[in-house]
């Protein structure tokens, strides 16, 4: 913004101290200010031939009195008049209601115009407004801004008029010519022009488009410059490794990698032997391997003299990763912790010395790792499997136990990538798009609760073949202690059913680890054949064996818990299921449940899920952290998010873009957001 805009609105004629002081009060006190200040919708007075019009659409219509006007009165001060329209071709009824006073204007063969819902059915309009004389050539779109007493919409209006008339010519454009072209965008002056007084709704749609790109731009060259500057600023692990012994550990893994853990492993080890500090963040839906790309990372780490973290939500994921990593790790020489709360007394503080003096090479824990006393000697490598579930604070407190040590968050909550890329912008993102061969897609069925016998004999017959189940009780967020009773409940009634044939297990947030770790282990020992839990085992739970997860009132659950579940079966070879048990009452709730038996894709489904709860809902109740726009939504305007985030890397990389002459406009944006000073972004 340059100085002109940068006046206080005073400046534009017309405008007086009250006036500024009502503009002041939403948030308009520039000249700038008034012009970038956007209606939050249109009215479109737009002729419409009714042939095209929809039942209940919004029409204008001009037409000529076809028949006295005709006012019946009802209720206390309740009236309806009538009277025909004679409108090009189409002789149409008009319905006002409680304004009996026209009557008297209405003069036959009058010309009006008739704003209204149009009802196709009666060929009628209900109109809330009603005109005389012809609808003016330009009056197609009228703009309605938001405002507060005294202002009012029209005055808005006309203030809009004064400013652009006197200021429209001074607007600077920040976007260089080059880019315009490039994506045909209109320039700025046009696009408030535009924006205020539109002609149609593609040169409104133009408008949007270019103010769209120019937020998300200037949006994303502020995240990528800030980026720049903490990590020149910043010197951390450069680990160096025996590029020949992690060849090693890889050909001796029981499996092959697939291809998106092989690429997403490059561009860890890169970001590793780098000496700035890894932020980066791993997507990776349930179930594509995660944990041996964490392994590989940490091998790495050792490898090259300094210690590893693998920090989890839950005690059983601890313990599972405890395994699933000495499995692992069983070829080499690296030495192995885990380190949980119910680690006490004297272990704990053996276990703390080691960790102390380097005799420990990787360990792996929940919140326990980032209490006091735990000190490491070279923490090279942090890793957080899960990160929603940590707060920034808490990896915050993992990482400072090092210095600088490198950081990988991984997460199996599929953030679509719109929003990833917003909201973790000032991270890395690697995403392992590919499930490991010979995986079967999760076939899902939606069943009602009197169904319930079919489901049994359904996880029996699976049973059979020798595979295993889990039944996933009620959620009843208010109260664990029901949660707890359902799931006792639900469990009795399977005892009963399968007395004397199968094993039933039951799990849930009141039992104590080492109980927890029994079931977990007498489970995935296949001792135990249908694990009845609470969601403690949504996330990471990992038993191959499992096929068939049967979820309870389904439609409690969000979506991406839901996947969440469902990822829990279908790790193996088999063919696995998954069974909702849900009678939504709601079609929202109805469509979450088709949507599920639609798709497997964690991708799709969160996409869905915004679609149907908005942004805030999916990651839980507590806000998504996403930042706001003024003229873009990263969830539809995705495409031009992207854009501009490519855009954005490629400017702040090259030499032209900090000192031509086309970018100054760029550059003052940034400049004035204090980011080249290294200050935090909002
Ligand atoms: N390339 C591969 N080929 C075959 N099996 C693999 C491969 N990579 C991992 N696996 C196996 O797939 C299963 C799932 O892997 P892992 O537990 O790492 O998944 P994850 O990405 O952590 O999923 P979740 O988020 O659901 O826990 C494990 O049994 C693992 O051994």
């Amino acid at each position: 913004m340059n100085e002109t805009m940068q006046q206080p609105v005073t400046a534009v004629k017309g405008i007086g101290e009250e006036t500024a002081a009502a503009l002041a009060d939403i948030g308009i006190t520039t000249v700038g200010d008034l012009l970038m200040y956007a209606p939050y919708r249109y009215d479109d007075y737009e002729q419409k031939d009714l042939a095209a019009a929809r039942h209940e659409e919004k029409v204008t219509v001009e037409g000529k009195v076809h028949s006295a006007p005709l006012v019946t009165y009802y209720g206390k001060k309740k009236s309806r008049l009538s009277f025909r329209l004679l409108s090009g071709r189409y002789l149409i009824t008009v319905v006002c209601f409680n304004r009996p006073y026209l009557k008297e204007k209405l003069a036959f063969n009058e010309t009006v115009t008739v704003i209204g819902k149009w009802d196709r059915h009666r060929q009628a309009i209900n109109a809330y407004e009603l005109r005389f004389g012809a609808a003016p050539e330009t009056a197609g779109i009228e703009p309605v801004y938001s405002v507060r007493s005294p202002l009012t919409v029209k005055t808005m209006r006309r203030l809009m008029k004064a400013a652009f008339a006197q200021f429209g010519a001074h607007i600077p454009d920040p976007l260089p010519p080059a880019l315009r072209r490039a994506y045909r965008l209109v320039d700025k002056q046009e696009a408030v022009r535009a924006l205020h007084f539109p002609r149609s709704r593609e040169e409104l749609h133009q408008a949007r488009r270019r103010l769209v790109y120019e937020e998300f731009l200037l949006y994303q060259l502020k995240m990528q410059a800030f980026r720049r500057i903490v990590r020149d600023g910043q010197h951390g692990v450069a680990h160096s490794f025996s590029e020949e012994r992690l060849a090693a550990f890889l050909s001796a893994l029981p499996f092959s990698l697939t291809n998106a853990q092989r690429r997403v492993i490059k561009e860890i080890l890169a970001d590793m032997r780098a000496p700035r500090q890894m932020n980066r963040l791993l997507q990776g839906d349930v179930g594509s391997g995660k944990t041996v790309v964490a392994a590989v990372a940490l091998y790495a780490a050792v490898l090259s003299g300094f210690q590893g973290a693998l920090m989890v939500p839950t005690e059983i994921l601890a313990e599972q990763h405890a395994r699933s990593l000495a499995d692992l790790f069983a070829g080499t020489d690296v030495t192995l912790a885990l380190l949980t709360s119910s680690v006490k007394g004297k272990r704990r503080k053996e276990l703390l010395a080691e960790l102390e003096e380097g005799a420990i090479d990787i360990v792996i824990g929940t919140h326990a790792l980032i209490q006091e006393g735990v000190q490491f000697r070279r923490l090279g490598l942090a890793i957080t499997d899960e990160q929603h579930r940590f707060g920034v604070e808490q990896r915050r407190i993992l990482r400072e136990k090092g210095h600088a040590p490198d950081v990988l968050m991984m997460t199996a909550t599929p953030i679509p990538r719109t929003l990833a890329i917003t909201a973790f912008g000032d991270m890395d993102v690697s995403v392992l798009d590919e499930m490991p061969a010979g995986r079967k897609k999760v076939e899902t069925y939606w069943v009602k609760h009197h169904q319930f016998a079919r489901v049994l004999d359904f996880i029996e017959k699976e049973l059979r073949r020798g595979h295993q189940a889990y039944v996933i009780c009620p959620l009843i967020e208010e109260s664990e202690k029901l949660d707890v009773q359902n799931a006792i409940d639900v469990h009795s009634q399977l005892v009963h059913y399968y007395r004397g044939k199968y094993e039933i297990g039951l799990m849930h947030g009141r039992l104590s680890a080492d109980e927890k770790e029994a079931v977990m282990r007498a489970f995935s020992e296949n001792r135990i054949h249908v694990l009845v839990s609470t969601t403690v085992v949504e996330v990471g739970v990992n038993v191959p064996n499992a096929t068939v997860m049967v979820i309870y009132d389904a439609e409690r659950f969000g979506l991406a818990q839901l996947h969440q579940l469902r990822g829990r079966v279908g790790r193996g070879d088999a063919q696995s299921y998954c069974i909702l048990i849900a009678d939504p009452k709601s079609e929202v709730g109805k469509e979450r449940m088709r949507i599920m038996t639609e798709t497997t894709d964690g991708f799709v489904l969160a996409e869905k899920d915004l679609e149907l709860r908005g942004p805030g809902d999916f990651f839980g109740t507590k806000q998504s952290g996403l930042p706001e726009f003024q003229f873009g939504d990263p969830v539809h305007d995705y495409r031009i998010l992207e854009v501009a985030r490519r855009d954005a890397a490629k400017l702040v990389s090259t030499t032209a873009f900090w000192s031509d002459e086309a970018y100054a406009g760029l550059r003052a944006e940034l400049e004035a957001s204090g980011v080249l000073d290294g200050e935090k972004l909002d």
